[in-house]
């Protein structure tokens, strides 16, 4: 990756500012209150989810800390993934992702129609994961998809499996969270996930680069799911557009905590009370950068739609119904390849 390849350069617009702002406004949260308890006095808590709300409605981005994931679980993953991916192209790519496997090692994923400059490793959260055959809603045809694993490291497979045990744990009390601060139950985006997730978690290198002016880890977008857990190592390069002025926003890293953003399924569920914020990852010329994310998707048949408690006639639905299914394996479709077009977003369900 020496000459500029035009593929990795980003229109004149979308490119970083070198001198970021590295504000201290995303939220950091302390939710020790809810980890290994059941929380029986919700008011006991309220103060906590106030805190999420404000989060979510200023920021669609917080920081949690005190979050019942041992820091040991997520030092193994993270030294896991440094082995994977300094091994030679030759090695990696024998567990390519392919148009018929969705997991395993991947080098020209393109966000809008730019390339990343990134390699990743993609491994479904549940095993066997079940996803529509086409993007195309006559086609009712489902298949099941398995993992690939890496010969190297060679506990792979352990390491990614107890690390995304414990962080499924906090995926499932951050919903509760966000459920309480939106006034409804706690347990009520669950049933979406319970059965048949097709949740996926991610580790993500970034090379260093020569030109970072020009290129991005991940050009800006919108989380498609419910929510990201997000693990990023101590050199930093991601950035949220702030919502009060739409300046790029740098996340400083905090050690031992994880970054919560809210993705379009929330967007729709809460009828545009939180909304999905766009974020982006630039890389720079002298470090390498790892990060892990856990992408939170529900089951493929979940039918996406402004929940029924909060709308009314004052506040009526904004979106039309779509199935989670049907949109993320269009997504995942257009990733693949450079198009001329932008690829599927939950606008195109907006209703006038
Ligand atoms: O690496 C990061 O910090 C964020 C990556 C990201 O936004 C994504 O993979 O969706
Ligand atoms: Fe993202």
């Amino acid at each position: 990756m020496g000459e500029v390849d035009p593929a990795f350069v980003q229109e004149p617009d979308h490119r970083p500012k070198l001198s970021h702002i590295e504000a201290e406004g995303i939220p950091i949260i302390d939710i020790s209150p809810i980890i290994n308890k059941t929380v029986k006095d919700p008011s006991a808590i309220e103060g906590l989810v106030k805190e999420i709300g404000t989060a979510c409605k200023e920021w669609g981005f917080f920081q949690v800390i005190n979050h019942g994931v041992p820091l040991k679980l997520r030092q193994k993953i993270e030294e896991a993934s440094r082995k994977f991916f300094a091994q030679s192209l030759e090695d990696k790519k024998k567990v390519s992702r392919n148009q018929t496997n969705s997991s395993g090692y991947y080098d020209t994923e393109h966000t809008k129609n730019v390339r990343d400059w990134k390699e990743v490793f993609d491994y479904l959260v549940k095993e066997p994961t079940f996803l529509p055959a086409t993007p195309d809603e006559h086609d009712h045809q489902v298949n099941q998809w398995t993992n690939q694993t890496p010969q190297y490291p060679p506990n792979f497979r352990v390491v990614i499996e107890e690390y995304i045990q414990e962080v499924e744990k906090l995926a499932y009390k951050l919903l509760e969270l966000i459920a309480l601060s939106l006034g409804l139950e706690a347990k009520r985006f669950e049933e979406f996930f319970i059965k048949d997730q097709t949740s996926t978690i991610r580790l993500n290198h970034y090379p260093s680069c020569s030109y970072p002016e020009l290129a991005l880890g991940v050009g800006r977008h919108k989380d498609p799911g419910a929510l990201t857990i997000l693990a990023q190592d101590e050199v930093g390069g991601l950035e949220v557009k702030r919502k009060a002025d739409q300046e790029w926003i740098g996340v400083k890293p905090t050690p031992d905590a994880y970054i919560i953003n809210v993705g379009d399924i929330i967007q729709v569920w809460s009828n545009d009370a939180y909304e999905s914020v766009e974020h982006r990852v630039v890389v720079n010329s002298e470090k390498e950068r790892f990060s892990i994310p856990f992408f939170f998707f529900p089951s493929h048949d979940s039918e996406i739609k402004p929940l029924e408690e909060l709308i009314n006639e004052k506040n009526p639905p904004k979106y039309r119904p779509y199935k989670w299914g049907k949109f993320i394996v269009n997504r995942k479709s257009s990733n693949f390849k450079k198009q001329n077009v932008e690829n599927l977003q939950i606008y195109h369900y907006k209703l006038a």
